[in-house]
């Protein structure tokens, strides 16, 4: 557990693909401040930079399969540090993917005090995924990246939101209403501030 971030809230942002974790975490940064930080993003800025890693995480993206943990875990951890004397809180959006993600995390970085679980069912996810391919230029908004993201998850990640219910700290969204509230997230907001 590092020391500079003692009392820093740490919140795991965990849905499948599309489900809306970076259009919640927008509102949840807006309404509270907190720094958002996607797995995802980073690891797009990596491929970016046109590096050697890039364009070996860039395949395996594409491949919708999981980059090495410690990749993600060094990009992270970062990031975090960066802005850790600064930020009241921290929205780790894409992250764990895989319960060995969390346990390394807790590890090397901290302890999350809540698990947001973005709940959107699998046809809401391929159709939102589909539209945002329209116009993302993501090389994994394709309908057969799409395919094996959603399979990925449902093998790798589901198990995350297990092993934290275990421990109590999982609030769940409904993320299949409107982005502009729906059943979802508007309510759901008002539990926020209690953990
Ligand atoms: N509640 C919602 N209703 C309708 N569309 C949504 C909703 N949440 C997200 N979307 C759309 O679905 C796509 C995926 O959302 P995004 O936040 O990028 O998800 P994720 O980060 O989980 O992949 C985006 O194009 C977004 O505009
Ligand atoms: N924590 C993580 N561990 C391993 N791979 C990850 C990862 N976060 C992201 N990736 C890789 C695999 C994902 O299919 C891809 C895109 O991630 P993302 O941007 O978080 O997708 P989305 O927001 O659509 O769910 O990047
Ligand atoms: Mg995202």
């Amino acid at each position: 557990m590092e020391k500079k971030l003692k009392g820093v809230k740490i919140i795991f942002v965990v849905g499948g693909p599309g489900s809306g974790k970076g259009t919640q975490c927008e509102k949840i940064v807006e309404k509270y401040g907190f720094t958002h930080l996607s797995s995802g993003d980073l690891l797009r800025e990596e491929v970016r930079s046109g590096s050697e890693r890039g364009k070996t995480l860039s395949e395996i993206m594409e491949k919708g399969e999981l980059v090495p943990l410690d990749t993600v875990l060094d990009m992270l951890k970062e990031a975090i540090l960066a802005k850790a004397e600064t930020s009241k809180g921290f929205l780790i959006d894409g992250y764990p993917r895989e319960v060995a993600q969390g346990e390394a995390f807790e590890k090397k970085i901290g302890s999350p005090t809540l698990l947001l679980y973005i709940d959107a069912g699998s046809e809401t996810m391929v159709e939102r995924l589909l539209k945002r391919g329209e116009t993302s230029g993501r090389v994994d908004d394709n309908e057969e990246t799409i395919k094996s993201r959603l399979k990925t998850y449902y093998s790798a990640t589901e198990p995350v939101i297990k092993f934290y219910e275990g421990r109590g700290i999982v609030r769940r969204i409904n993320a299949e209403g409107s982005e502009m509230g729906g059943p979802g997230l508007k309510s759901d907001l008002r539990y926020f501030p209690a953990v």
